[in-house]
């Protein structure tokens, strides 16, 4: 079996009154892009900032490459690129000043793959940090997080307060790094980045994993919800005895499992006066909203 690339293990981190991380665990292979999906203060970033060893676990432990990430985190940062949300440049320097003082502290001796990256995010390195736009200062960051082409990539909401150009900027290069067999832990609550990019994901709420999905069986998902309206509501409610579901004003919506649905529209809709169905597809936005409105416990896909 391959050693995982990164793995957290009942990692907690208890600062009181609920708060914090509980019991965290979860494993990425390499080459494996994984989605940590959440709202904000659910413990993204504190499960995040143990594996980049910042600060030390309550209990369990987080290991990138077999390593342990509070005392090897030296050796460890050889193999990342860590994308914090919050970004601070160093004010006082130029662009390309602070470009290379990163090639410097991280070894790399030559600018293609640096070159490749100023290309992909249309960044001049010119001017003064201090008079970057944001926009600027974060293309800046990212550049310079991933200047050394590391093998792991954490990038904790990187693409929020972004806008939608350099968003999608953002995913191309997730997936043409994905391409490039890289291993990403992308934290995040926007759901068309996680989708477009993600392999697994898990979804965390107040503190713990509340499920863990596999991207490709939640867009292939067995069942199908149909939303039905018939041409009145007497033939609506004869359905609704009929078939089942769920009894709307105007229509009735029902799940049906895929190798059901010859049965469900050759013999179950036969005669039944349908005038309109819509299929609501099933999204990971669908998903995770579920496990937020209600209390459902952990689940794997
Ligand atoms: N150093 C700290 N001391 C006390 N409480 C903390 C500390 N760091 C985080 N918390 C609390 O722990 C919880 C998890 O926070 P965390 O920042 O990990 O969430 P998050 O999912 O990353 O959200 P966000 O998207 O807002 O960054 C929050 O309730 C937060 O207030």
């Amino acid at each position: 079996m391959t050693e995982p690339a990164l793995k957290v293990e009942h990692l907690t981190k208890d600062f009181g009154h609920g708060r914090g991380i509980f019991d965290v665990n979860f494993e990425i292979k390499p080459g494996e892009v994984f989605g940590f999906l959440g709202p904000n203060g659910a413990g993204k970033t504190t499960t995040i900032r143990h594996i980049m060893g910042f600060t030390k676990p309550g209990q369990g432990s987080a290991s990138v490459l077999g390593m342990d990430c509070t005392t090897q985190y030296s050796e460890i940062m050889k193999h990342v690129g860590y994308l914090p949300g919050e970004i601070a440049l160093p004010e006082g320097v130029s662009g390309w000043e602070f470009i290379r003082s990163m090639q410097k502290m991280r070894g790399v001796k030559d600018d293609r793959y640096l070159n490749s990256l100023l290309e992909m995010f249309d960044l001049d390195p010119q001017g003064n940090t201090k008079r970057m736009s944001l926009g600027t200062k974060r293309k800046l960051a990212v550049v310079t997080a991933f200047l050394a082409d590391p093998e792991i990539l954490i990038l904790d909401e990187p693409t929020s307060g972004l806008d939608p150009a350099m968003q999608d900027k953002f995913i191309q290069f997730m997936v043409s790094e994905k391409r490039r067999n890289k291993t990403i832990l992308l934290s995040s609550h926007i759901f068309p980045e996680v989708e477009a990019t993600c392999d697994r994901i898990a979804i965390i709420k107040d503190g713990k994993i509340v499920s863990q999905v596999d991207a490709n069986k939640l867009q292939h998902k067995e069942q199908k919800t149909f939303e039905l309206f018939f041409a009145n509501r007497k033939d609506l409610e004869s359905a609704s005895l009929g078939i089942g579901g769920r009894m709307g004003d105007h229509s009735l919506t029902v799940q049906v499992d895929s190798q059901d649905l010859s049965t469900f529209f050759n013999f179950q809709l036969r005669d039944r006066n349908v005038i309109r169905l819509v299929e609501h597809k099933f999204n990971l936005e669908k998903y995770f909203l579920d496990f937020y409105r209600t209390d459902k416990v952990f689940k794997t896909l």
